[in-house]
């Protein structure tokens, strides 16, 4: 069985393909039943979870499982709170194929879902982007999207400003023009897509600070009380979600919903990768995607790595 650490995983997925293989696997569709989460639960410990995130093509090629342990309690021995595997099987055979790095595989499989929806809603003049958030997947939004859009400006706001540093430090040395904002108002002003990675439990991104032509695309919200932009960013946006879990498990969509400030979802990734949902209409359109991840962009990533690997 072939075994990736961290970064033979992350580079055996280059943008490019990636972005590709889910665009494919989207359109084709896969199975993927609704995610396991357990409680795992121990005497002098905060609760650990165990989550696992199947899914199979369906046509006797592959499927895979991804496992994530989630550890409150390691904090206290010094250790990372998350260990993330995916391990990709024969779906004829039942035959253990290859175990990737999960940790590797979502960061780069989360950044290429949210370009591949850009590549729908976003102007295709889109010249620069704005992260909000200088984390693992925040850091991986420049590549992802300057592999569909003509992005050669990149501005970086993070709450501890060092770290937005250290990104903008990494893309000035890879010869990408990128700058550190700390207003995060003006930095919105001057994007053409904002992109938003955080554990914010408060909005961020407010809708009045939005301009026509604009495409924002929220990653970090995965539970009702998390939240990157306000109600009034949703009434000013055509909606676009991965999957119907974030309906049920974003702040970002079921708050609006809640209020009522959300009426209508335009689609989902299935919907804008299958044709049947126009993207981008016009060029003053506000557009705004909300991703929770799935089952179906980690396979799509595994295959992809995998193929990588076999050409080498
Ligand atoms: N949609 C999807 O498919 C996926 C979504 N995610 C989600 O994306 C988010 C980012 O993940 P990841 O990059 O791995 O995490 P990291 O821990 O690497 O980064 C977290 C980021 O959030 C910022 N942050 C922390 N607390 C707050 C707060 N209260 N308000 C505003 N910003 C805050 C951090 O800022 P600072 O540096 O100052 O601490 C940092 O920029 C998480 O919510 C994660 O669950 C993850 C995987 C897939």
């Amino acid at each position: 069985m072939l075994v990736l650490d961290a970064a033979a995983t992350a580079s055996a997925l280059d943008y490019p393909a990636l972005i590709a293989g889910l665009r494919e696997m989207f359109a084709a569709g896969v199975t993927a039943p609704l995610r396991h989460a357990h409680g795992l639960s121990r005497t002098g410990e905060p609760d650990a979870t165990l989550l696992m995130m199947p899914a199979w093509m369906g046509d006797g090629s592959h499927g895979g499982v991804k496992i994530v342990n989630v550890v409150p309690g390691n904090a206290a021995r010094g250790l990372a709170a998350v260990t993330a595997s995916y391990l990709l099987f024969d779906e004829t055979t039942g035959a253990h194929v290859a175990l990737f790095d999960g940790a590797a595989l979502t960061g780069r499989r989360t950044a290429a879902a949210s370009a591949l929806a850009a590549s729908y809603l976003a102007r295709a003049d889109a010249r620069t982007l704005l992260v909000v958030g200088a984390g693992h997947i925040g850091s991986e939004m420049p590549d992802a999207y300057r592999a569909v859009l003509p992005i050669d400006r990149v501005l970086v706001w993070n709450p501890t400003p060092t770290r937005a540093g250290r990104l903008v430090d990494d893309l000035r040395g890879r010869g990408i023009d990128a700058e550190a904002r700390s207003d995060l108002e003006a930095a919105v002003g001057e994007a053409d897509v904002i992109s938003c990675a955080t554990l914010s439990t408060a909005p961020l991104v407010r809708g009045d600070w939005l301009k026509p032509g604009q495409h924002l695309d929220l990653v970090g919200s995965f539970t009702p009380e998390m939240r990157e932009a306000d109600d009034r960013a949703v009434t000013r946006s055509r909606v676009f979600i991965d999957g119907p879990a974030a309906a049920i498990e974003s702040g970002d969509i079921k708050g609006p919903m809640a209020s009522g400030a959300l009426k209508e979802i335009a689609g989902t990734l299935y919907d804008l990768c299958g044709g049947r949902v126009e993207g981008r209409r016009s060029a003053a359109d506000v557009t705004m995607f909300k991703s929770v991840g799935l089952a179906v962009e980690d396979l799509a990533a595994a295959r992809v790595a995998l193929a990588a690997r076999r050409q080498d």
